[in-house]
């Protein structure tokens, strides 16, 4: 298996993440409702959750070259205005390494964070090997206390060989309905996929794992679908008229961030669809981890003309309209009715 060192490393990586995102998450909720509206809690989780991440992989890899593309960078941070930002972030950093008791580490620098933030400024691209990262994937959700993400995944030569997501409040049980809202089952859940080597889970707190697998349903009928639930990012009224088409019976269920590739992995739902407004590039952060977990589980991932996405071609993904994803028997079907749809809307 021939990834098998670097993806323990992003097990651990993403995990000492999720500490830290948890940690801002359960502060954020606790406080009253006006500093909810106050996206600086997501920027420090965001900043801290790539420096951890960058901080262990590079550690647990060491004699290896590191390059990684990841959604933030240091510009920002490195302005006068933002020193109580970044002092916030490198305690925080500190105070998870410490806390996690692993191992004893000299605290980082404003310094170090910066830099460790500043690793991930690669362009990736179709040679050699890239991590790519998003260290909050979902940034409304986890404002909101819903779901959120902690996704890393590596490309060698163009193509995504293995992902990792940290679900922090995706239950280890099926979220196939909107119940999960309510759900007080929010142990979180960790999934795991090398090329060629199937997928996993585990609880984002334990160690024993369990292959699994997408849905293998052939009927519509019974095939529910995830998608985003800002309607900013993906447009509802058409992702309703396509399952109409299909004869999908129960209406969406909607999740932030790649959680929706996680659930849908273990088979959760059947299907995922996602139409951005006009205008709107895909990032391969948003996507590499949740693609490979979806496709090692026995899942497709295409673009609404059916071609698999191309991971080789930077830090975009130039997809035709939309991203959808299901498994391979319904996925004639479902581009089929994507098609159709896409044309009456067109003619509109
Ligand atoms: N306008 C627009 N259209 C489509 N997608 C967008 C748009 N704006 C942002 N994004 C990206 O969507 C990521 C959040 O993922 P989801 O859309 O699956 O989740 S959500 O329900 O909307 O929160 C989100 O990821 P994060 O920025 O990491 O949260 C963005 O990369
Ligand atoms: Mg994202």
């Amino acid at each position: 298996m021939p990834y098998n060192k670097e993806l323990e490393a992003a097990k651990k990586a993403v995990s000492r993440a999720a500490r830290l995102c948890q940690r801002v998450q359960e502060a954020l909720l606790q406080s009253d409702v006006q500093s909810k509206s106050d996206k600086t809690p997501v920027t420090v989780a965001d900043y801290g959750s790539q420096v951890l991440v960058s901080f262990v992989l590079q550690k647990e890899l060491s004699s290896e070259s590191f390059s990684m593309v990841a959604e933030e960078d240091s510009g920002d941070l490195r302005k006068e205005e933002s020193s109580e930002t970044l002092r916030r972030i490198t305690e925080l950093v500190n105070d998870t390494l410490a806390t996690d008791g692993s191992e004893s580490i000299n605290a980082l620098s404003q310094e170090d964070v910066l830099s460790f933030i500043d690793s991930g400024k690669s362009d990736g691209g179709s040679q050699g090997r890239h991590w790519v990262l998003d260290p909050i994937d979902g940034t409304k959700g986890f404002l909101r206390g819903g779901q959120y993400a902690i996704a890393l995944g590596m490309l060698d030569e163009g193509k995504v060989v293995l992902g990792v997501l940290a679900c922090p409040n995706l239950p280890i049980t099926s979220v196939a309905s909107n119940d999960y809202l309510t759900s007080l089952d929010k142990i979180g859940s960790l999934f795991f996929a090398q090329v060629g080597e199937g997928t996993y889970m585990q609880s984002l707190y334990g160690s024993q794992s369990s292959k699994v697998h997408v849905t293998g349903t052939e009927n519509p009928e019974e095939a529910s679908f995830f998608e985003s639930f800002e309607a900013a990012h993906t447009m509802h009224d058409l992702t309703s008229l396509i399952a109409k088409k299909l004869g999908v019976k129960v209406p969406p269920v909607r999740i932030d961030s790649q959680a929706k590739y996680g659930a849908l992995s273990r088979g959760d739902g059947a299907i995922y669809m996602r139409f951005p407004h006009k205008g709107y590039r895909e990032k391969i952060w948003d996507h590499a981890a949740g693609c490979i977990v979806v496709t090692e589980a026995g899942g497709v991932v295409t673009d609404a003309a059916g071609h698999p996405l191309d991971f080789s071609k930077g830090k975009h993904l130039d997809v035709d309209t939309g991203i959808i994803v299901t498994n391979q028997k319904l996925m004639p079907a479902l581009l089929k009715a994507v098609r159709e749809s896409l044309q009456e809307k067109s003619s509109l």
